[in-house]
């Protein structure tokens, strides 16, 4: 990275982004409808009332109305039992007006996650966390694969700020999730990156955070990342969601932050994204994405599905 550090980074603007995703979408489902004569079919699962789940939820489905997708949800309560769970996701599976599902996590304790995720049809799986399409990614099959999608929209955004080549960068992925970190070690892997993944046993982890060009915040600790972490003229990818007590604003007793210090690395940075409004509205554009794609691939036209990351 040639960029000094000036004061103030660009603010990557994800809603900007990520309208300019859901239009592409839009083609594509238009262009899909008009020569198969079917819309893309979206199911959510939710299990339970977490409030936080059910707004997420709603935004998945107002989301895939506004595509003009068949968006059916499935609210279960929270007693649901796994089986009743697992015959739910097979009719689903059956479905041919269904081309995506989403099981929204976490699921209530008394359900075995993994065996939930390896039910859904690796063909439906628009959150690409079945192992098929884990697989599938870690093999670089990109043309069978469904992207996760949190993953995918940071990758976007970092082409956003640094130009589509990102070969030779330095990448610190901080996190190494099965649903974040991981796979966005994957997708820096076959963007040509030097990807070093940092986590809880790592050691100096500020010195190895100021070798990278590009610096993905992935662990779930509120405003972890210091600006003094940070190399000058960076790419900062915050991927954190966090609430924390908000006493001093006037906007409720709580506020989102991610995982990295806004104002501190907003100095340094040369570009970086805001939480809310950063990697947030991606992963929603990228699900709407994954279900087209998911669509046009099994409706036998997958040169109708949009090339996404
Ligand atoms: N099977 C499954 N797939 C998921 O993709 C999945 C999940 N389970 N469980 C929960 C997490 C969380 N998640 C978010 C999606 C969008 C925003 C989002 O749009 N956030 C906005 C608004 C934030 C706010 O104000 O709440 C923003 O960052 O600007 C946030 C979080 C998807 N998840």
């Amino acid at each position: 990275m040639e960029r000094e550090a000036n004061g103030t980074a660009d603010i990557i603007d994800g809603k900007a982004v990520a309208a300019g995703v859901i239009e592409r979408v839009k083609g594509a489902r238009n262009q899909l409808e008009a020569e198969t004569g079917v819309r893309p079919g979206l199911a959510v699962v939710l299990v339970g009332e977490d409030p936080a789940s059910r707004v997420y939820v709603r935004n998945k489905s107002l989301k895939a109305e506004e595509c003009g997708f068949h968006s059916e949800q499935h609210s279960l309560s929270v007693e649901t039992s796994e089986t009743d769970l697992l015959a739910l996701i097979q009719r689903l599976n059956a479905d041919p007006a269904v081309h995506g599902i989403l099981v929204q996590l976490p699921l209530p304790k008394h359900i075995d996650e993994k065996k939930v995720l390896l039910s859904v049809s690796p063909e439906k799986d628009v959150d690409g966390f079945h192992p098929i399409n884990v697989g599938r990614l870690s093999a670089g099959a990109r043309d069978e694969a469904l992207m996760p999608c949190t993953p995918a929209g940071s990758i976007i955004l970092m082409k956003h700020a640094l130009g589509p080549n990102l070969s030779g960068l330095d990448a610190v992925v901080i996190g190494r999730s099965n649903i974040v970190g991981k796979p966005v070690v994957q997708l820096l892997l076959q963007e040509n990156c030097t990807v070093t993944v940092a986590h809880r046993w790592t050691r100096d982890l500020p010195a190895i955070c100021r070798r990278a060009d590009i610096l993905v915040a992935a662990v779930g600790q509120a405003q972890m990342v210091k600006g003094d972490w940070v190399k000058p003229g960076s790419c900062v990818i915050d991927v954190g969601i966090n609430r924390i007590a908000a006493p001093e604003k006037g906007e409720g007793k709580t506020r989102i932050v991610g995982d990295v210090d806004f104002d501190g690395a907003v100095k340094v940075a040369g570009a970086i994204t805001p939480v809310p409004g950063g990697v947030g509205p991606m992963t929603i554009a990228l699900l709407m994405a994954n279900t087209v794609t998911a669509a046009a691939r099994l409706l036998g036209r997958p040169e109708l599905a949009p090339i996404i990351v």
